[in-house]
């Protein structure tokens, strides 16, 4: 069995009001794995991230049994601990190209230094490294690339110099927030590549929250579905998609663009909208939109969680 890297068990996030933004997720990552987080927009994706990597606002609550990192339980440490702890082991690629990098900065200085906060080496050793990594993500010229700012990069190039930022401190995992969307098409390709690429060849676990639903299929030894801040689904990537067990995951993978669809017909989306977040979360969230939705549904559920295929519905195979 491959050890776990990442456990997290029954973590909740409130906001100031007291809804519910994340309810009761757990997720584990075994070391090299590959994991795809799919679910519509709102669904907690992001919110989950930032919980992982202790970057959420002060305004929201984090609650949750245990939150293993590398080994570590994150919630019995200090806060400056747990930075160090989770900055050494994750690098974060983040949605936005452009606010991730600061304006004025050089790019030199930026991405050299959370490897010199770490003390991972010297001034110029982070140089040398900051320019094999960016030439290793394709940047074809990365002396020049280190003194400008980011204002003088392309989104892509931004965003490949994010990727080799987050490898500086050889983290064990990468977790990558829909980092292609501010990314036209093509370049949304090579970078996606890249990524997969790099899980491959440095045997880094790699977290992708996305909604490209084909290149996760592709990728990813796990699929995790989210619904309104829950985890509805989760299981080996062939069997999530090749059987989904949960209304929601087949309803969200019977809307996937076909290649060879006609152009002409309109996309299918999933009728109804992601319930209040101040609802009873004892019962069902998808319910009301539930194709399969019976009076049981709206009862208190009960769900077995130490399977290899988790499914939050009572009415699939196993629950
Ligand atoms: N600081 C905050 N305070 C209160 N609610 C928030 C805050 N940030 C996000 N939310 C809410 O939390 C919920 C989950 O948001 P999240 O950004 O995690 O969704 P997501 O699945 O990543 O969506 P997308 O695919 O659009 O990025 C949403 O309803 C969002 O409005």
């Amino acid at each position: 069995m491959i050890p776990s890297l990442l456990d997290v068990r029954h973590c909740f996030v409130t906001d100031a009001r007291g809804q519910a933004l994340i309810h009761d997720v757990s997720l584990s990552v075994r070391e090299s794995e590959c994991i795809g987080i799919i679910g519509e927009s709102g669904s907690g994706k992001t919110m989950t991230a930032r919980a992982l990597l202790g970057l959420l606002s002060e305004d929201l609550k984090l609650q949750a049994e245990a939150m293993i990192l590398g080994g570590q339980d994150l919630l019995t440490l200090s806060p400056k601990a747990r930075r160090q702890v989770i900055s050494s082991t994750i690098g974060f690629v983040p949605q936005n190209t452009v606010a991730y990098l600061h304006p004025l900065i050089r790019i030199r200085n930026q991405i050299t230094d959370g490897y010199l906060a770490q003390g991972l080496g010297t001034p110029k050793e982070a140089l040398v490294k900051a320019e094999q990594l960016l030439a290793s993500v394709g940047i074809q010229d990365p002396q020049r690339v280190l003194n400008n700012y980011p204002g003088e990069l392309s989104g892509g190039m931004r965003q490949r110099v994010n990727i080799a930022m987050a490898l500086m401190c050889d983290p064990q995992l990468i977790l990558a927030d829909e980092p292609t969307t501010a990314l036209d098409p093509i370049v949304q390709k090579q970078v996606t590549e890249l990524f997969f690429q790099l899980h491959q060849t440095r045997h880094v676990a790699l977290l992708m929250i996305s909604h490209n639903l084909n290149l996760l299929r592709k990728y990813c030894d796990r699929i995790v579905v989210m619904y309104a801040g829950q985890i509805v689904e989760a299981g080996p990537t062939a069997e999530v998609y090749d059987y989904p067990q949960h209304p929601y995951t087949q309803a969200l993978i019977s809307v996937i663009p076909q290649l060879d669809q006609d152009p002409n017909l309109p996309l299918a989306e999933i009728p109804g909208f992601v319930p209040e977040k101040d609802r009873d979360r004892t019962s069902c969230l998808f319910a009301d939109r539930c194709r399969l939705c019976t009076p049981e549904c709206r009862q208190p559920l009960t769900i077995q969680e130490e399977t290899a295929h988790f499914v939050r519905c009572r009415n699939a195979e196993g629950v």
